[in-house]
């Protein structure tokens, strides 16, 4: 069976309605499933498994999103749901605060749920009608996707991290298409739990469903529908160019002076990577203006504990609070027209950051973290 069997319990292809252990959601998403929930509902069925975030936009820069989020307090009240507000970003807070304890199916209203997947579990994104659904039912149906099965082996160079890994892998899968499939990782147990999660969390940009990795409990001999095998210690410091994140370059060949450097999300604002980021700016100074952003609250605690804070402040980084940040392009530090970011986040699309006519540049914290210094695209390889 591959991972997904084994926790759908059935194989792939087939269509199945199963209990789900945790459905979670965001300030983004919730007015929506709020307008969903009430045409068909009036009470949510589990909600001790039901936990809401506010992450996307918080603290709220505009009155209408002030409004937004009182609503959603009324409805969390009214059902009993409890909101996770100022802790951080939903995919990071979920595990950090102990509810993903006994959880193997999970849904999400937000299409970066499969980070979970680094815990070896089946999360999946749904849109606001389906989560609503569920919400209400306390089950829903899935049609078990069929998987890739991605074999790790070795070890990442030093400053190789696992947003390059995955950059690596995204352009490997360009012309295959991902869609409703699974991407199923074995090897690499030695990577850290942060770098795990950037991995789930990037697969999903590949157009995956979801992703899962091997927690060495699965047997992982299903049918594949393909098997890639990626040796780390070959990986180079990449670079995804505008406007899409299979756009991949070797940083080498970039060379592009930048206005901003944003490293956070809930793709690389964990403490592995932050600490990267401080031994790269300690007793250095950024050249252009840099943005960290850490996922959660936790991380931003334990950052002060460590120095980290410290040593970002010192190099002139501003650090902004735990959340999405300028991820979405909504608040603290939008991309203004013809600007150049560079980012550690997973999507550059066109208007992502901020204006339409800004260019977004995607690579690990490690090459963010030096050419912040530098103030343009620099491979990690030339100077540490
Ligand atoms: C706003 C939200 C629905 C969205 C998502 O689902 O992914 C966001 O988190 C993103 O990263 O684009
Ligand atoms: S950090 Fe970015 S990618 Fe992650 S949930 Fe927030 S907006 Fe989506």
């Amino acid at each position: 069976m591959t991972i997904v069997e084994e926790l759908l319990n059935a194989k792939a292809g087939e269509a199945v309605i199963r209990e789900v252990d945790l459905i979670y959601a965001h300030d983004g998403t919730v007015p929506l499933i709020i307008e969903s929930f009430r045409k068909t509902f009036t009470r949510v069925r589990k909600p001790d498994k039901a936990f809401i975030f506010f992450d996307h936009v918080y603290p709220a820069p505009t009155v209408k999103i002030a409004n937004l989020q009182r609503e959603i307090r009324e409805f969390a009240r009214e059902q009993g749901i409890r909101i996770f507000e100022g802790y951080g970003i939903s995919h990071q807070v979920v595990p950090e605060e102990g509810l993903l304890e006994g959880a193997k199916i999970i849904i999400g209203a937000d299409s970066h749920t499969p980070t979970l997947g680094a815990f070896g579990v089946f999360a999946v994104g749904m849109g606001a009608t389906d989560t609503a659904i569920a919400l209400g039912l306390g089950k829903t149906w899935f049609k078990v996707p069929e998987s890739v099965r991605v074999n790790l082996e070795g070890r990442l160079g030093k400053n190789v991290m696992a947003m390059d890994l995955m950059l690596h892998l995204i352009g490997l899968l360009k012309d295959f298409d991902m869609n409703y499939k699974a991407l199923e990782f074995f090897g690499g147990l030695d990577l850290s739990i942060d770098e795990k999660m950037t991995i789930a969390n990037f697969s999903v940009e590949t157009n995956a469903k979801t992703a899962v990795l091997d927690n060495g409990t699965f047997s992982g001999d299903g049918d594949y529908l393909r098997e890639v095998t990626i040796e780390l210690g070959q990986i180079e410091p990449l670079v995804a160019l505008p406007h899409h994140p299979s756009n991949v370059e070797r940083v080498e060949k970039v060379k592009r002076k930048i206005d901003q450097v944003f490293i956070g999300s809930c793709t690389n604002g964990r403490l592995e990577q932050l600490r990267r980021v401080a031994e790269i700016l300690e007793g250095e100074e950024v050249s252009v203006r840099t943005f960290v952003g850490p996922a959660s609250r936790r991380i931003y605690l334990q950052m002060i504990k460590e120095g980290i804070m410290q040593r970002l402040i010192d190099a002139g980084v501003t650090v902004l609070p735990p959340g999405c940040g300028p991820c979405l392009g909504r608040h603290m530090g939008v991309a203004g027209d013809g600007e150049i970011i560079l980012s550690t986040t997973n999507r550059n699309f066109k208007g992502r950051m901020g204006s339409p006519n800004a260019e977004i540049y995607l690579a690990s914290p490690v090459t963010a973290a030096v050419s912040a210094i530098y103030g343009e695209i620099t491979n990690p390889e030339d100077v540490l």
